[in-house]
């Protein structure tokens, strides 16, 4: 309708950018491998696609686990978060291995915001262990491991979603 303000998207509302580069994930990712070393070993991961099949390979490759099973969550198109939609579950083989609720199984995404996509799969694997790379204060809690926290406002650019381009200078009005 004429006069009705636009709905700002998640990363309009956020103000803050968080660019990742690649060479930063990766750091990221072996820094979280560090951490979760001391809590396995675990049986499989799970990632949570499509964001969680990066940190996912990365800390599998790390941990040395060769199971890797993914529950597939869509939610925000592009960057406005709608209804959960759990395109696909997880596997009946890696339930078993994880005894039916997830005991020694490896949940891995690449971030919570809100916390809506995480606490669906905690919910589907209650005993598993939860890892993120990045967190930010909604969705921590309901994280175990996680490596940098950055603020509600921050909208966090993974370099799977961005590519190199200009930036004008700042003394022409670049911000
Ligand atoms: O804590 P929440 O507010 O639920 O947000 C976090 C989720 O949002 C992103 O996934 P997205 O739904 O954008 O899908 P994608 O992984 O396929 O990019 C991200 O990869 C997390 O899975
Ligand atoms: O690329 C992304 N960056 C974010 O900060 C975010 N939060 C939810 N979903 C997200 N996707
Ligand atoms: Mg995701």
């Amino acid at each position: 309708m004429a006069g009705e303000a636009p709905e700002l998207s998640a990363q309009e509302r956020a103000g803050r950018a968080f660019p990742v580069s690649w060479d930063q994930f990766h750091r990221d990712c072996r820094a979280l491998t560090w951490r979760l070393n001391e809590v396995g070993p675990f049986h499989a991961v799970i990632a949570i696609t499509r964001g969680g099949l990066v940190p996912a390979a990365i800390v599998a490759r790390e941990l040395g686990v060769r199971v890797i099973d993914t529950v597939c969550i869509a939610s925000y198109d592009h960057d406005k978060q709608g209804e959960l939609q759990v395109l696909k579950g997880i596997s009946e083989q890696a339930m078993k291995l994880g005894g039916g609720t997830g005991k020694g199984l490896l949940i891995v995404d690449d971030l919570v915001d809100t916390g809506k996509t995480g606490r669906l799969v905690r919910e589907m694997l209650p005993d598993a262990h939860f890892a993120t790379v990045y967190a930010k204060p909604k969705g921590r809690p309901l994280v175990d491991t996680f490596i940098t926290e950055v603020s509600q406002d921050t909208w966090i650019f993974f370099p799977w979603d961005t590519a190199l381009s200009y930036h004008p200078p700042l003394r022409d009005g670049a911000a």
